[in-house]
């Protein structure tokens, strides 16, 4: 066992509603304690600002460049992660004396991982500046560096909370979590690890639904309980040449538009998009070595009810059953900062982050970069 940290994972994930905060301690390998988390929703207009980002960083070729209002977007994205970690310590009664390190995500603005290309906007030296904490960062670039995807990175946490899952799990298990992009990682009976994004997950319900009605999620699910699929255009989706590639990769935000206004009513939108969710999931569970028997079920897409229902039926014709987080004892929002305080820890100790089976690295490797709170230094974990 190697030395108990007390980590603070930060995500801002691609659905761009908030920031998580969690904290775990842990020695980065099978020691796991689970602490108090918390989310911070972003308010909308920095929400629009962060999607104007994403378009402003299309024009981007070399991930250190920072076009238009970027370098704005970057200070005002860190500031607001530096106040969410001191409200947190403040609200646990913590001081930054009581956290050895801090996992920091940022936030994705584009990935390209056929260009070796992943940029995400978090200046690391100002957070450590600013928390008094060290912090790691920027975790995704090594792993491209080594032929890897740079995605995903929660893998080889699912597996040390795969150790201790209730008994009634029966593995091969598979870690789903449906963010803005749905990701899975599959654990099976010998612990082989294999995982991939897996699809769209709530991106383009709330792009849908933004669209049409002017707010920024389907609450439940209970917009589209009240529509029909649409076959066809579920099917244009799911006919994507992402589902069928030889080999796994991970997706940007923007690797699948939402319909276009007319194509739907906006019921109808969000039954079929759920369905989409839900369906790609599974379709890409069949490029995985053997059948899941156990789906555990992360991330906001869990509470829509209708991809949950989906999930389940779809799964169930296949012989597998699902589950929220919450059933096997974790916590499906704070579950992607958990994993990022886990990966600091890991950095740290210059311990894998990703492997073969993850991200298509050509062997596992380490990652991020440590800026140092008290000097402002920064250099590669
Ligand atoms: N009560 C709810 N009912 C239905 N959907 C919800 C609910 N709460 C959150 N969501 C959905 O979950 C999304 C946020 O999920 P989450 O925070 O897991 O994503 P993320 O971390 O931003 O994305 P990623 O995992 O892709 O980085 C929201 O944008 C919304 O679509
Ligand atoms: C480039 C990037 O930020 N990818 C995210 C995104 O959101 C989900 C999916 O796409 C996953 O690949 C990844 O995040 C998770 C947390 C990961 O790296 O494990």
């Amino acid at each position: 066992m190697g030395r108990i940290r007390t980590a603070i994972g930060l995500m801002s994930g691609t659905s761009m509603d908030g920031i998580d905060v969690a904290l775990v301690k842990t020695d980065g390998e099978g020691v796991v304690e689970r602490g108090p988390a918390v989310g911070v929703a972003y308010d909308p207009a920095f929400r629009k600002r962060l999607q104007a980002a994403l378009e402003t960083a299309k024009t981007i070729a070399r991930r250190e460049e920072r076009p238009g209002d970027l370098a704005d977007v970057e200070r005002d994205l860190t500031l607001r992660h530096a106040a969410a970690i001191a409200s947190f310590l403040d609200a646990n009664g913590l001081t930054k004396a009581d956290v050895d390190v801090i996992g920091f995500h940022g936030q994705t603005v584009l990935h390209r991982p056929e260009q070796g290309l992943t940029v995400q906007l978090g200046d690391g030296g100002l957070l450590a500046g600013e928390s008094g904490i060290d912090v790691v960062y920027d975790m995704r670039a090594n792993d491209m560096a080594h032929g890897g995807q740079g995605a995903p990175l929660i893998p080889v946490y699912h597996a040390a909370l795969a150790r201790n899952l209730p008994a009634d799990c029966a593995f091969p298990v598979v870690f789903v979590n449906i963010g803005g992009i749905s990701n899975l990682t599959y654990i099976g009976p010998d612990g082989a690890i294999v995982a991939f994004d897996s699809g769209p997950g709530n991106t383009l319900i709330d792009q849908w639904v933004e669209a049409q009605a002017g707010i920024p999620f389907d609450q439940g699910g209970m917009i589209a309980s009240e529509g029909r699929a649409v076959a066809g255009l579920a099917a244009r989706y799911l006919d994507h040449p992402f589902f069928t590639a030889p080999e796994r990769r991970s997706l940007d935000r923007n690797d699948f538009s939402p319909p276009a206004g007319g194509e739907a009513t906006l019921e109808d939108g969000a039954r079929t998009l759920a369905h989409v969710t839900a369906a790609a999931i599974l379709k890409s569970a069949g490029h995985l070595p053997e059948r899941p028997k156990t789906y555990v079920v992360c991330g906001g897409g869990r509470l829509n009810q209708v991809i949950m229902g989906d999930l389940a039926g779809l799964a169930s014709d296949r012989g597998a059953k699902v589950i929220p987080a919450e059933a096997a004892g974790l916590d499906g929002d704070s579950l992607e900062a958990e994993a990022w305080a886990y990966l600091a820890v890991r950095a740290l100790d210059g311990l894998p982050l990703t492997f073969p089976g993850t991200t298509g690295v050509r062997a596992p490797v380490s990652g991020g970069v440590v800026a140092k709170a008290e000097r402002g230094a920064v250099s590669d974990a």
